[in-house]
Formats: structure tokens, C-alpha cells, sequence
């Protein structure tokens, strides 16, 4: 039977209020990692370290002391906040998540609270600030990505295991808070929180500072989102708390994986999927092609398969130390953009297709602003002839492909809740949408065959 729990999930079921449905309705996203970490960009002493670059202090052993100096080398003097908003723009994405704090413990903003910050680097200016102005001005929502685990910060503990621990600990939390409360009024147009180094047994012993700290956000933030990775219940539960209900706002579990397509249990609730280009790689590396990176259609399935399955698909990029984008990200921001000029209704309040049977040959998305329904093909069938089982009572009116709605596309019911729709000769060099006007089948005339 239920657990009464008192830091266990607020609510049930997903929130309707409108900054959850804009939260929802972007889908598209792009996650942005940048810190000191950036500056040695995955290389230390003349070697390559093959692993995260964001976690090369660890890797390379690095002291406390030689990564903090680090910060005397921050002076990314190529960085053009606008041109990031910009290439965010024409890339397509609804909003942006930005590493205010990672787990190196630098701060991107001037903290009042700690003064391993930006405003004690050669660069000096507020690049949380410069960076909310300028993607806001392009219309794109901002979030925060806050690292509760810190490296630097002397009072964090990975465990509470001793009287000291606990009294340091207790600073952590109240500095940790600190921080928090400064993010959620000196910007005050953030519309989420993205909760990260949550995993360790300090926090999950204490789950109801989590709770503390979502009260806390929401309080000074009316509206503003939380993701489940920030929180754990009474017992050290995290994401789902002892009764299985899921706590925080949607679940951020997803991290460089997805849900199968057909994996239908994740439409019940909000969750967002984050997504490296790299095989592993969150911070900038010198070295990009170390691991294999995404192609731009690859990232666009896994948009459209997580868009399918509603929810939001979080990818991420890693700039340079001197402030500049990488080409290769660039250039897929371009190719993603140029896709989603076309075929963005099939993405933008776009969600689960219920009762349509997700077939071998793309996806299905249903937007809920045009109620239309789109189908997003991948695969061609070598017959040219995408397969396609209607749900119970609805039929198909026409098909058109989204590019181009004068084309009729033929289509054929074969059986019963099967229809056959017939691909125009044509080639196509990348992945396309079709628009189905779909139409209840008015149920009292329907013979039973
Ligand atoms: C969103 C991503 N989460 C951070 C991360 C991932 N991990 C991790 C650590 C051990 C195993 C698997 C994942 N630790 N921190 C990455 O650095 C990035 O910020």
C-alpha cells in the first residue's frame, strides 16, 4: 500500500497550466556546456584523455588548486552572445539550457556566494546574463542547468558518514540554496531549472532539501519547471519517489538514449531526452572525431522519435574556450535548421499519435494545435508503398507531402483499418514529411462487416 510521504511527489499527472504547455510545446532544444573545462578541451600535459571533457579533472587527476587556476586563463574573447542566439534561431530550437554551474564548481554568472565566478576571470562580464538577453531577444526560452555536485565547494560530501560531514554539508545546502535563490531572481525571465549531480548519497539523505529547493524556485518563479532529477523522497527514492509517482515536473532520465518507439508507457508524463553529438561528450574536446559524432539526420530521428513519444529532445553543443561555436556544430546547426523550416509543424506542438501503429518506416506525430497528423519517414520501402493501420473509427481523408500540399498522394484501403499510401516517383535526398487530414468515421452508420 502507499508510503504517506512527506517529500515525495506534489502532484499527479502532467500540469496543464500554460507555462508546462509552452514548456512542452517547443520539443526542440539546445543544451549548451561551457565552463573552464573548455580550456584545456579534453588535453592535459600533451595528452588526450578519450573520456568527457567536462571530466577531465578527474581523469587527469587534476589538483583542486591547478583546476581552479584555470580561471585566470577565462577570457573568451571571441564570445558573441547574439550569434549563438542567432544560430540557436535559424537551428529551430524553442528553447535553450545553460550550465550556469557544472561540477567543476565554477559559476558563469557573478555569484555573490562564491567567488569562483566569472567576474574574478580576464573576461570579467556576466555571460548568464549576456546569454538570457540574447537568445529571449530571438524569442527562445532559457533554462538553467545548476550542478548540485561541486568539486571545488569545501563543504560538499559525496556521503554523510560523520558529525563533520553533516555540520559541512548543511553549508553546502545553504550555499547551494543561495545560489539557487540568486539564478531565480536576477533573471527573471528562466523558465526552468535542469538539476544535475543529484546521484549521491548526501542528497539522497536528504530529500527534503530537494523539495525545499523545487517550493523554493516556484515561489520566486511562478510557473517556472523542474526537472525529476533534482529530487528524492523520504527514503532516497530519485526521479519516482516510494510510490512509484513521478516528482518534479518531467522526467530527465534520458541521457544519450532514448526510449524505444514503441516504449508507449513514457506518453504518460512529461520527460525530455539530452543528447550529445559525440558518443560522449558534454564540454568542448579538442579531439572531435575521438568517438563517432551524429549525423544531422541521425539527430533529426531522434528528435522526431522523441517528439513521437511526447516529449522534449535536449541537444547539446560545447563551445570553445575563446567563445566560438566548433564548424562541425555549426554545420549541423544549419542542416538541422534548413529541415526544420520545412517540416517544423510536424515537431511544434507536436506529441503522440494515439492508436496509430508506429511502422518500420518513420514516425507519427500529432500536432495539437492544427490537430493534424504527420507522418515523418525515414525509410522508404524498397514497394515504394508505406503501410499504415488506422486507429479504430478514424479514416484518412487525403495525404500530401508537407513540402508541397499540392502533391496528391494516392492512397488505398486494402482492409479494414489498412491503408496502403503509394510514394510519388520521385527521389527524396532526406528525410520528409506527409500530412494525413484525418476524419472520424461517423460510428452509427458503420456496419460490422
Ligand atoms: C548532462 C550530463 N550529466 C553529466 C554527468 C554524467 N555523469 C555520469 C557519471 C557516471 C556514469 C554516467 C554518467 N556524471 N555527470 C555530464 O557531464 C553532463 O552534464
Amino acid at each position: 500500500e502507499k508510503k504517506q510521504l512527506k517529500y515525495g511527489a506534489q502532484y499527479k499527472g502532467k500540469r496543464e497550466d500554460a507555462a508546462m504547455q509552452k514548456w512542452r510545446s517547443n520539443r526542440f532544444g539546445q543544451f549548451i556546456h561551457w565552463g573552464l573545462y573548455a580550456i584545456p578541451g579534453g588535453e592535459w600535459k600533451g595528452k588526450t584523455y578519450p573520456y568527457a571533457a567536462e571530466f577531465l579533472k578527474s581523469s587527469a587527476h587534476i589538483s583542486n588548486a591547478t583546476w581552479d587556476s584555470l580561471s585566470y586563463k577565462f577570457n573568451p574573447v571571441k564570445f558573441d552572445p547574439k550569434a549563438w542566439a542567432k544560430m540557436a534561431k535559424n537551428m529551430g530550437v524553442k528553447y535553450m539550457t545553460i550550465t550556469t554551474k557544472h561540477h567543476e564548481g565554477f559559476s558563469l554568472w557573478p555569484s555573490k556566494y562564491s567567488e569562483f565566478n566569472v567576474a574574478n576571470t580576464p573576461y570579467k562580464k556576466d555571460i548568464i546574463g549576456a546569454l538570457v538577453k540574447a537568445y529571449n531577444s530571438e524569442g527562445i526560452d532559457v533554462n538553467f542547468y545548476y550542478s548540485v555536485l561541486d568539486w571545488h565547494h569545501p563543504d560538499w560530501r559525496y556521503d554523510i558518514q560523520s558529525k563533520e560531514d553533516s555540520i559541512a554539508f548543511s553549508r553546502y545546502l545553504n550555499f547551494a540554496q543561495n545560489q539557487l535563490r540568486e539564478l531565480a531572481e536576477n533573471y527573471p525571465t528562466v523558465k526552468g531549472f535542469w538539476f544535475d549531480g543529484t546521484w549521491d548519497k548526501s542528497i539522497k539523505k536528504n530529500g527534503w532539501w530537494t523539495l525545499k529547493i523545487e517550493k523554493m524556485l516556484k515561489e520566486i518563479r511562478p510557473g517556472v519547471v523542474v526537472n525529476s532529477r533534482l529530487r528524492a523522497d523520504d527514503f532516497g527514492s530519485r526521479h519516482f519517489d516510494s510510490n512509484g509517482d513521478m516528482m518534479g515536473d518531467y522526467e530527465s532520465g534520458y541521457e544519450r538514449r532514448l526510449p524505444s518507439p514503441t516504449d508507449t508507457q513514457v506518453i504518460h508524463r512529461d520527460w525530455e531526452a539530452c543528447m550529445t553529438i559525440p558518443e560522449n561528450q558534454w564540454g568542448y574536446h579538442k579531439k572531435w572525431d575521438i568517438s563517432y559524432t551524429k549525423t544531422p539526420f541521425e539527430l533529426i530521428e531522434m528528435l522526431a522519435q522523441t517528439t513521437s513519444l511526447g516529449g522534449n529532445f535536449l541537444l547539446n553543443f560545447g563551445p570553445q574556450a575563446d567563445g566560438m561555436i566548433r564548424t562541425e556544430e555549426q554545420q549541423i546547426a544549419e542542416t538541422i535548421g534548413n529541415w526544420m523550416k520545412i517540416n517544423h509543424p510536424a515537431i511544434y506542438n507536436g506529441g503522440y499519435a494515439k492508436g496509430w501503429q508506429r511502422q518500420d518506416w518513420g514516425y507519427f506525430t500529432q500536432n495539437e494545435k492544427d490537430k493534424k497528423l504527420y507522418a515523418i519517414v525515414f525509410n522508404i520501402p524498397i514497394s515504394g508503398i508505406l503501410k499504415i493501420q488506422t486507429p479504430e473509427g478514424v479514416s484518412i481523408g487525403k495525404a500530401s507531402l508537407l513540402e508541397n500540399t499540392n502533391s496528391k498522394i494516392t492512397i488505398k484501403e486494402i482492409a479494414k483499418r489498412q491503408i496502403n499510401l503509394y510514394l510519388p516517383k520521385q527521389s527524396f535526398p532526406a528525410p520528409f514529411v506527409i500530412v494525413l487530414d484525418t476524419a472520424n468515421e461517423n460510428k452509427n452508420n458503420y456496419i460490422d462487416a
